[in-house]
């Protein structure tokens, strides 16, 4: 039936469900944990693939492909790197009837996959700095709760793996694809994210140091690694050898990066702006930011208002704006609001007898649902205000939700009562891991521990003295803590 039967404040996990599946993006699968996109998830995945392609390119980073096959020996090459994720491997061990020598595995990263041909490929300095990239799937076979975008087993990411010459190049590189990450999160997605360093702990156990784009969903009270961006040093370097001859005819190890984004990106959006009629998309990610709908009265000029939404559309996509027409005629005008309002359009156009009488639309915003009178003769740049304004608006309003859920602590107790009231905790910390992981342990439950998500780049004052939350000692920075998906 039409719209949401769950409410997005009441039953989460339920409403999230409905949602990306009434929105036509998601269709469950008879595997647990495999979800099918469909071409309204593929097109928010495309439109930022776009951008980013785009971005890397300038960088000089080139697209390759390696195969989806890992074997055992080049997997396992380095047991600590792969032993806490063993469980998560998935293998192929047979062909038709018959076993497989060694069993095969699927990747679920590619550092093993590539490593030992940079180790090939890198002779000479003027072989530096070789960046890569690709676009694949990757699989994990997770057994904690799957959740579509959030948690698969399989999902699509694009992974960088780069290698220079010196480390100031890699830490330079880290942030420049950290600020493309949060440029994905904030201008497309209007998705509020804050950059930090992930604790020793919380980092990519491979490499030197992990920069990561964390948001938040208010509903939850958890946090979500948006994205990251590791420098690995030279441990892979060390590992695969990845050598090279340096100016001054020295043997070097390479410095490396590695990074990545994936499909959560879209699970996020739904999460941040979704509501109780159901999807709301930014318009910079929407496949069809307006959707004009013919509003016939009896048969008052029907003809003269199918025209005039057909012309409508095509202004409209002369101007750049992806904007489509709903015609079909065997539903009502009532019930295609529903629709797209379920799929998140951000912009309605209405065309009825009164409208084409006074050459005017109605427009009707998916954000805050707002009506507005447009003369036709103002129509482009008047639409691409209200999708600049909407997209804005949506930015605004998450940025605003979150925040509010952001509490500064400087105790235990407050610490323990932030997190029971789902917010986001800034608290001074010692820095020292075992209080970490003493952390995790006081706040065990079945809503899961806290964890330290990011120490932000931007730090608020420490003042000296200041104290440690869970250890009380002598503060170091200032980290942002909670639970997370
Ligand atoms: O996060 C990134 C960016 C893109 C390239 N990889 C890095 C680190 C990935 C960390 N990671 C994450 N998950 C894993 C799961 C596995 F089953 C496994 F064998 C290995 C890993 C694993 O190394
Ligand atoms: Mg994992």
């Amino acid at each position: 039936g039409l719209g949401v039967s769950y409410k997005k404040d009441e039953n989460f996990g339920e409403w999230y469900s409905e949602v990306v599946v009434n929105g036509e993006m998601i269709e469950y699968y008879d595997i647990s944990g495999c979800y099918i996109l469909r071409p309204w998830a593929m097109s928010i995945w495309e439109i930022m693939q776009t951008f980013f392609d785009a971005e890397i390119k300038k960088m000089k980073i080139k697209n390759c492909y390696f195969p989806l096959f890992v074997s055992s020996g080049v997997l396992q090459k380095e047991k600590d790197h792969i032993e806490g994720f063993a469980p998560e491997v998935a293998w192929v061990t047979k062909s038709g009837e018959s076993e497989l020598e060694m069993p095969i595995a699927i990747r679920p990263t590619s550092e093993t996959v590539m490593y030992p041909y940079f180790s090939k490929w890198i002779r000479g300095h003027r072989d530096l700095p070789l960046r890569l990239n690709q676009w694949c799937n990757v699989v994990r076979w997770e057994f904690s709760n799957p959740t579509p975008f959030i948690r698969s087993r399989e999902f699509l990411w694009q992974e960088g793996h780069t290698a220079f010459a010196t480390k100031e190049e890699a830490d330079t590189e880290v942030l420049e694809i950290l600020e493309l990450y949060r440029c994905i999160y904030e201008e497309f997605l209007a998705v509020p994210v804050i950059k930090g360093k992930k604790s020793e702990h919380e980092k990519f156990a491979g490499g030197l140091y992990t920069m990561t784009v964390e948001a938040f969903v208010p509903n939850t009270g958890r946090g979500v690694q948006g994205a990251t961006s590791h420098c690995l040093g030279q441990n892979f370097a060390k590992m695969f050898e990845i050598n090279f001859e340096n100016e001054k005819g020295e043997k070097a190890m390479v410095w490396q990066n590695s990074w990545a984004y994936t499909t959560r990106t879209i699970g996020v959006m739904i999460m941040v702006h979704g509501d109780d009629k159901g999807l709301v998309l930014p318009p910079k990610v929407a496949a069809v930011q307006v959707i004009v709908i013919p509003v016939p009265y009896k048969n008052a000029n029907t003809q003269g208002i199918f025209d005039a939404c057909a012309a409508t559309v095509k202004s409209l996509n002369e101007a750049g704006i992806r904007a489509d027409a709903d015609f079909r005629e065997n539903y009502s005008p009532g019930w295609k609001y529903s629709h797209w309002e379920m799929k998140g359009v951000p912009l309605r156009i209405e065309i009825g007898p009164k409208d084409l009488a006074n050459n005017q639309v109605r427009a009707v915003r998916r954000d805050n649902a707002a009506k507005i009178d447009i003369p036709m003769a103002d129509l482009v740049e008047q639409v691409k205000n209200m999708l600049d304004n909407i997209q804005q608006n949506l930015f605004d309003v998450a940025k605003q939700k979150r925040d509010a859920c952001i509490h500064v602590v400087h105790t235990w107790e407050e610490f323990v009562e932030a997190l029971g009231q789902k917010k986001m905790i800034l608290a001074p910390w010692c820095d020292e891991e075992e209080v970490e992981k003493d952390v995790k342990t006081r706040t065990k439950g079945e809503m899961g521990a806290a964890k330290s998500l990011c120490s932000p780049f931007d730090q608020p004052p420490l003042p000296e003295g200041t104290l440690c939350l869970a250890s009380g000692k002598p503060a170091k920075k200032w980290t942002y803590w909670g639970r997370s998906y």
